[in-house]
């Protein structure tokens, strides 16, 4: 994946301002930067959320600009994000598979992200380790090879945070493109030692 010199700004402000970067894929990299730093809005940049107001970018071959193609390709797993709040957590995973068109082994998914207990409950009613966990499972079924991922290890305790941990590394196993943000470097550079720092709306 390539981008050259993308910016994006809300009203008159510019959050980023040139961002220029490249992922082969397999790789994983990770973005820190201080609260307000501009972290999330790249990774809704590169996941076709929000279109950038100047420059371009290539992810494994589509235009950023080409949202459709770019979400078919990218998954973007957002803490507050991607769960219908009255569907349960098999419902909305099934959504899920429908929505990407995969047949996948449901029961072994809701199963790899230990929520045998929790499937029937409906999302709203989820702790945020077992919402963290519901939304790891449709990372799990999403097809495409780049994952987006903001913040993997916030609000979870050291359990959850090494269950997170646990299956970013799969994802890698699995030659998944990563990137994510974090504010913490200990688990982060676990995963990877390819780090940039967002500041000013550029990588410092
Ligand atoms: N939809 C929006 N409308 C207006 N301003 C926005 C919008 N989204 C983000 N911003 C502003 O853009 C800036 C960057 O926000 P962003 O959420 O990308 O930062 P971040 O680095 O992810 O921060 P944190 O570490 O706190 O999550 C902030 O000043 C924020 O207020």
């Amino acid at each position: 994946m390539q981008t050259l010199q993308l910016a994006r700004r809300f009203a008159k402000s510019w959050v980023l301002r040139d961002i220029t970067f490249s992922v082969e894929e397999g790789e994983t990299v990770v973005l820190f930067g201080e609260n307000g730093a501009g972290k999330t809005t790249l990774l809704r940049v590169l996941s076709g959320v929000l279109s950038p107001h100047r420059g371009e970018g290539r992810i494994f071959g589509y235009d950023l600009k080409d949202r459709r193609s770019v979400r078919e390709h990218a998954f973007f797993l957002s803490n507050d994000q991607g769960l219908y709040a009255d569907l349960t957590v098999l419902e909305n995973l099934t959504f899920t598979a429908q929505m990407y068109g995969v047949k996948t082994d449901l029961k072994a998914i809701v199963q790899r992200v230990g929520l045998e207990q929790a499937g029937g409950k409906r999302a709203r009613e989820l702790s945020s380790g077992m919402r963290k966990r519901a939304l790891l499972g449709r990372m799990l079924i999403a097809p495409g090879p780049l994952l987006l991922i903001d913040e993997p290890f916030a609000n979870l305790d050291e359990a959850g945070k090494q269950f997170v941990l646990s299956i970013l590394q799969e994802a890698q196993q699995q030659n998944k493109t990563l990137i994510f943000t974090s504010h913490e470097p200990d688990l982060a550079l676990q995963l990877t030692s390819r780090q940039y720092t967002l500041r000013g709306g550029t990588f410092a």
